[in-house]
């Protein structure tokens, strides 16, 4: 089985170097090769995904994907930046389902800046529609104002849309997950002000009439779900909403595992084939000193063993082995608290590879 290993930018190639680390060390025969994205390929092939990499990650059985982005790349034409391969990687592999895991470790409670008895057993699921959505309408640009107070003025302009299949299918997969779990479905929404938003939750509501009905389903509006998130996370189970709803509440929810270093993601298409990484970002404000938290990462590539290659237990080991380092101590910065021990990327990674062979 082939694993496309695009690292990208900033802490990306620290932390995917970890995650290879500890998949190399589960003794499977996996094919890894690696390409440029993001903005180390625009320096190296003058795109941020260039065709060999859509190739390469097309062909493969999954791709383990670090991050991309740096502020120097902020003045580029749009298509030139970074940010672009990811979704050119996500609207090209037809990746349109993104799982967020919020688990709280049981280690990790006093690392969250929320009260321990708000999120101590928290374990919920973001399920984020990933290639629609205002991140993908068009037409998009900027024009001088056609109309209104301020015509003539320079205006820029986005579209936000959604077609019924493609709210249809998260919406299955979302009450498919819930069945799996604590058969509770969040549909979040701004219907009350938007189209696109009130068509949603119509959808929602007669794709879990039509096929369903034994899953719990409620609607909430996107400001209501921030408030909920940090003032009751655990009445919680599954959280469908769109694109952009999903990539801000998803990092909000982040804090209540502890920190943005332990979200892994899994984004799927109907294929079952996978684009596996952290749910942050390339965090330039730390790259290249060596002290980013690999295990969002390293989660990641245990999902893409059970969603992608059918190797579920070795997704257990490797999840079992993030408990163990967890409970032994190890901790790097952005989860460290007072009586552990804080350690950097490269030995988080060596801690988790040491628990494996445990
Ligand atoms: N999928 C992707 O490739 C994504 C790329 N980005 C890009 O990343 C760049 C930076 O964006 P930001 O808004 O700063 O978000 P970010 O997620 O990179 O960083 C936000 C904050 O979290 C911290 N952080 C993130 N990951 C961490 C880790 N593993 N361990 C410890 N601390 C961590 C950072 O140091 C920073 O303080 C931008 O160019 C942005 O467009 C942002 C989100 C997703
Ligand atoms: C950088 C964006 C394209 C994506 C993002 O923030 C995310 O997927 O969480
Ligand atoms: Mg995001």
């Amino acid at each position: 089985m082939k694993i496309a290993v695009l690292p990208g930018d900033g802490i990306g190639k620290e932390i995917v170097a970890q995650a290879v680390r500890v998949l190399q060390a589960l003794g499977e025969s996996f094919e890894y090769e690696w390409a440029d994205v993001g903005g180390a390929a625009y320096e190296s092939a003058g795109h941020p995904l260039p065709e060999a990499t859509l190739k390469l990650a097309m062909e493969s059985d999954a791709v383990l994907f670090g991050a991309v982005g740096d502020w120097k790349y902020d003045k580029l034409e749009r298509a030139l930046r970074p940010e672009q391969a990811i979704l050119g990687l996500r609207k090209n592999m037809g990746l349109f389902a993104n799982f967020r895991p919020a688990i709280c470790y049981e280690e990790l409670v006093g690392a969250s800046s929320l009260k321990p008895e708000i999120i101590a057993g928290l374990d919920i699921l973001i399920v984020r529609e990933l290639t629609g959505d205002i991140y993908f309408g068009q037409p998009r640009g900027r024009r001088a104002s056609p109309d209104g107070a301020f015509a003539g003025a320079d205006e820029a302009f986005d579209t936000m849309r959604y077609s019924r299949p493609e709210i249809e299918r998260i919406a299955h997969v979302a009450f498919q997950a819930a069945r799996k779990r604590g058969n509770k479905v969040a549909s979040v929404d701004k219907a009350n002000v938007l189209e696109t938003f009130q068509f949603w939750k119509d959808v929602v509501t007669e794709v879990h009439e039509a096929h369903y009905v034994d899953v719990k389903l409620e609607h909430m509006y996107v400001d209501n779900a921030a408030m909920q998130l940090v003032k009751a996370p655990k009445n919680f189970d599954v959280v469908v909403t769109g694109n952009m709803f999903g990539d801000i509440l998803s990092d909000e929810a982040s804090m209540l595992t502890g920190s943005i270093g332990m979200l892994p993601s899994a984004s799927l298409n109907d294929r079952k084939q996978g684009l596996y990484e952290p749910s942050h970002g390339s965090a330039p404000d730390i790259a290249g000193k060596g002290v980013a938290n690999p295990l969002a990462t390293i989660l990641s590539a245990a999902m893409m063993l059970r969603f992608s290659l059918d190797k579920a237990e070795q997704a257990d080991r490797i999840e079992a082995a993030v408990k163990k380092v967890l409970a032994s101590g190890l901790r790097t910065p952005d989860i460290w608290s007072e009586g552990t021990t804080k350690v950097g990327t490269e030995a988080m990674g060596d801690a988790v590879v040491a628990a494996l062979a445990q």
